[in-house]
């Protein structure tokens, strides 16, 4: 049977416990929003099929525990990347000053040419504000990353940010996506290449923790 898509890739969500990471991935895939902070335990994720610039992308998102205690497991994740969102809350300066930790557990575990989006997530809480605009703006010139202040609670620049990591990975493999295309028609494949090889398509990835939150918000 011919896939649904032309190419998969897999993005990964970063950032401190809290920032609201699986509310971004729920808003994103499902368009909900739960008020609830239910800690994620490890990693889990999420598809979705998205059209950039005529080629249907099917991105497997991961979220990942913010918290301490999990780190060992959600680093085997980073290497697997081709995309990465840096997400802080912008009614939390700690969440922000622990965005270069984060960076650069990525400088270390994830593979050279992963795009990287910095996002200040919750704008919704102007009156909460603890980080400036201009803060994010610098440190992402600063990272050499595009920045999005979003909010998953009031749906801003949810759809925009996510299009747009994937458009960066899209143009950071456009020789290998267009080599595979080739082999791919020359071999009347009935499908589109995978760029990404994903083993467990609409599976939990191994290893993964089972999570009791599936989608909350
Ligand atoms: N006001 C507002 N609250 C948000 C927003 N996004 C998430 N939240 C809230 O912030 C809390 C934490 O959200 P989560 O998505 O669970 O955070 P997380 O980053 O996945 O947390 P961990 O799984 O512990 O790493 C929840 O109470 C959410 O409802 C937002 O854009 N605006």
């Amino acid at each position: 049977m011919a896939k649904q898509y032309d190419v998969l890739f897999r993005l990964l969500l970063l950032g401190d416990s809290g920032v609201g990471k699986t509310c971004l991935l729920c808003r994103f895939t499902d368009n909900e929003f739960h008020p609830a902070h239910i800690s994620t335990i490890g990693v889990d994720f999420k598809m979705k099929t998205i059209e950039v610039d005529g080629i249907k992308v099917r991105i497997q998102i991961w979220d990942t525990a913010g918290q301490e205690r999990y780190q060992t497991i959600t680093k085997q994740y980073y290497r697997r990347a081709q995309g990465i969102f840096l997400v802080y809350d912008i009614s939390s300066e700690r969440s922000y000053q622990h965005i270069m930790k984060w960076a650069s557990d990525v400088d270390e575990y994830a593979p050279d040419g992963v795009q990287k989006i910095l996002i200040g997530n919750k704008a919704d809480e102007e009156h909460k504000r603890q980080v400036a605009k201009e803060q994010g703006l610098q440190l992402a010139r600063e990272y050499g990353m595009d920045f999005y202040e979003t909010s998953a609670c009031s749906n801003l620049n949810i759809k925009e940010s996510f299009t747009r990591l994937t458009e960066l990975v899209l143009q950071a493999h456009r020789k290998e996506l267009a080599g595979l295309r080739a082999s791919a028609a020359t071999a009347a494949a009935p499908g589109g290449p995978d760029l990404a090889h994903l083993e467990e398509d609409e599976h939990k990835p191994p290893g993964a923790e089972d999570s009791p939150k599936t989608c909350w918000c």
